[in-house]
């Protein structure tokens, strides 16, 4: 289970987040709304280890992980597919998908975790041979998704997987995030601009506004009010 307490971020002196704290546990597909440069990638970059936090403080398991690097959050099950997906272009996608298992503690490549990837993007399969770079955005997003999900991470932080793919590719996409929530054993918070992916992909939502989280609920009660309220622009 992912905590976080009272998380305050600054790029210099400008506060992004001032006040938030949330919670994700295993099981759950939680969406992160807000408007535009409310402050949602820096959360997920926060969560990762990428920025540090001012102040506040994030767990996972109950293990405090604030002071942790990026590299060593990896470690601790936290699987990070940031936006632009981060993919090797001139590497294969068996290559890209190698590197996944270089954020393990132990990272010897294990063919039947490789072998499960494959079978869930069967796109990877046949492609296995191709340059990342030639494989479409959608192709790529699915790529960057299973090169973290080798890792087994406990849990998973997408940063809008929906940006610039085709619809068939996003339900393909959708369908696998809620298969993953649904195994009940790994926590998911999504971040999309795409509301209907969220809400149909999500059961639990948090919506951020003035640098803090100011509405939480079960995704089915979402109503369009609350769109007015918190993300019209
Ligand atoms: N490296 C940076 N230096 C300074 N300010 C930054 C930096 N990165 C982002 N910001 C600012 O921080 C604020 C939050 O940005 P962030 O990308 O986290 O928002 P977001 O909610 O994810 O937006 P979007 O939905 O557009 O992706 C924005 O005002 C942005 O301009």
């Amino acid at each position: 289970m992912l905590v976080i307490e009272d998380l305050a971020v600054y790029y210099e002196e400008s506060c992004i987040l001032s006040q938030v704290s949330l919670d994700v546990a295993p099981g759950r597909v939680s969406c992160l709304l807000g408007r535009n440069g409310v402050g949602k990638t820096t959360l997920l970059k926060a969560i990762m280890g990428v920025l540090k936090p001012r102040r506040g403080k994030v767990t996972l398991d109950g293990a405090d992980l604030t002071a942790r690097s990026p590299s060593d959050r990896a470690r601790a099950g936290i699987g990070y597919v940031p936006q632009g997906r981060g993919i090797f272009p001139y590497l294969t996608v068996r290559e890209n998908l190698l590197m996944g298992f270089e954020a393990k503690s132990d990272p010897t490549p294990s063919p039947a975790a490789l072998d499960e990837m494959m079978e869930m993007f069967p796109i990877l399969k046949k492609f296995h041979a191709r340059a990342a770079g030639t494989l479409s955005g959608g192709q790529q997003q699915q790529l960057s998704l299973a090169r973290v999900l080798l890792r087994k991470p406990k849990l998973l932080l997408l940063d809008e997987p929906t940006e610039g793919i085709q619809p068939s590719i996003m339900q393909e996409i959708g369908e696998v995030i809620k298969g993953l929530g649904k195994k009940g054993d790994m926590a998911i918070l999504l971040v999309e601009q795409f509301l209907d992916f969220a809400l149909s992909t999500a059961s639990e939502y948090f919506i951020m506004d003035n640098g803090g989280i100011v509405r939480r609920g079960s995704v089915a009660e979402f109503d369009d009010e609350i769109a007015r309220e918190f993300l019209a622009v």
